[in-house]
């Protein structure tokens, strides 16, 4: 059985008319499901990272819709399309970053349009969910084809690889996509060994990545932010993979903070960078990464670990929990709809283009 057939880790799950989410904040050490069934306790969950990653975000988010629908028709059966806009913006407003969050509401809000406004929605909205969560899950596989073709063609090099921060099976519906990527080409015998760093100060790598990887018996070695220029010097480091959290109009890509220090590093070692994200990611609507808006979480998510203080009260925090990698640090953007070598607008536009090829 492949690492990824032994995957079997489900972040979201719709069940029994209602909403599953596996509690990240105490991973590895508790696997625990919670159970929603309000859209304002899914826009909480969101928020409190209880789910996170931008296409896991996305999916959540759109069964939130379909919670708002229930009560919303329960409460009044003709007036349901006004009333249940207010808790599609509380789930708007959870998180600002990964535009998947959005990208998931408009298609949820373009189905609405569609209802009949005296017929109950929830069984149109759910296939809209459902539809949601299942693209994301066929776009990982083929994002894991398209990145392992790419990693094996480029295999003058090492066949180690490093990623950040989570992107696999508890950041999307599926297989991941950074991770989707290194499952993929592991599997097929084409890579040996990941190097996770921890990602502070969430620490998705060490709680998250290790966790999935150890899971399917892939090899991985967790280490520092700080040891990875040393890595990248003293490994043979093929390939830096990451996610992204909103890729803009010319290529610019959010994510994770660390990110960019990565990229700058990748490019002084000869390493090469690779961006890993379905097109539900992409942000044509900004030009350029300087638009992004980027999420500063809270001083204690810093200032101490697990509940255990390490700096001294008081002291002031500023905790960015994005970055912005700029398209010329990066090599490739892999998607479900094709890859962007050396990316550009004109190039992203192509991509976003009905005529792109693979
Ligand atoms: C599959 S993309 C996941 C993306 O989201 C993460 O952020 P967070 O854990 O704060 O939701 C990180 O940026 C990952 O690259």
């Amino acid at each position: 059985m492949s690492a990824s057939d032994q995957n079997g880790v489900e972040a979201i799950i719709w069940r029994e008319d209602r909403l599953e989410l596996l509690d990240q904040r105490i991973l590895p050490e508790q696997e625990n499901y919670l159970i929603y069934e309000t859209a304002e306790d899914v826009a909480q969950a969101i928020r409190d990272m209880v789910v996170r990653g931008a296409p896991a975000i996305g999916i959540t988010a759109a069964y939130g819709v379909v919670l708002a629908a229930r009560h919303c028709f329960a409460r009044d059966s003709f007036m349901w399309k006004e009333s249940i806009g207010k808790y599609i913006k509380i789930l708007a407003d959870s998180r600002p970053t990964a535009v998947n969050l959005f990208w998931a509401l408009e298609q949820m809000e373009k189905r609405i349009a569609l209802q009949a406004d005296d017929l109950n929605p929830e069984k149109k909205l759910l296939e809209e969910a459902v539809r949601i969560h299942e693209s994301d899950i066929a776009a990982n596989k083929t994002m894991g084809e398209f990145g392992a073709d790419i990693i094996a063609a480029s295999q003058d090099s090492g066949r180690s690889v490093m990623t950040h921060c989570n992107t696999g099976a508890l950041a999307t519906g599926g297989l991941g996509t950074a991770l989707g990527v290194i499952r993929t080409a592991f599997d097929k015998g084409i890579i040996d060994h990941v190097f996770a760093d921890e990602t502070r100060p969430w620490f998705q790598g060490a709680r998250l990545t290790a966790w999935e990887l150890m899971r399917e018996n892939i090899p991985v070695s967790l280490n520092v932010e700080g040891a990875a220029a040393h890595i990248m010097k003293t490994q043979d480091i093929s390939w830096v993979i990451v996610g992204a959290d909103r890729i803009t109009a010319n290529g610019d890509v959010a994510n994770k903070i660390g990110t960019y220090n990565l990229a700058v590093l990748a490019l002084h070692h000869g390493v090469r960078f690779m961006v890993v994200a379905p097109v539900s990611t992409i942000d044509m609507s900004l030009e350029t990464g300087e638009d992004i808006p980027i999420e500063e979480r809270g001083a204690d998510e810093v200032v101490a670990v697990k509940g255990q203080q390490i700096a001294p009260d008081g002291v002031e925090v500023f905790n960015p929990v994005f970055d912005v990698t700029p398209a010329d640090l990066i090599d490739v953007i892999v998607t479900e709809k094709g890859v962007v070598e050396r990316p550009d607008r004109d190039k992203m536009e192509l991509l976003m283009s009905n005529d792109h090829l693979h």
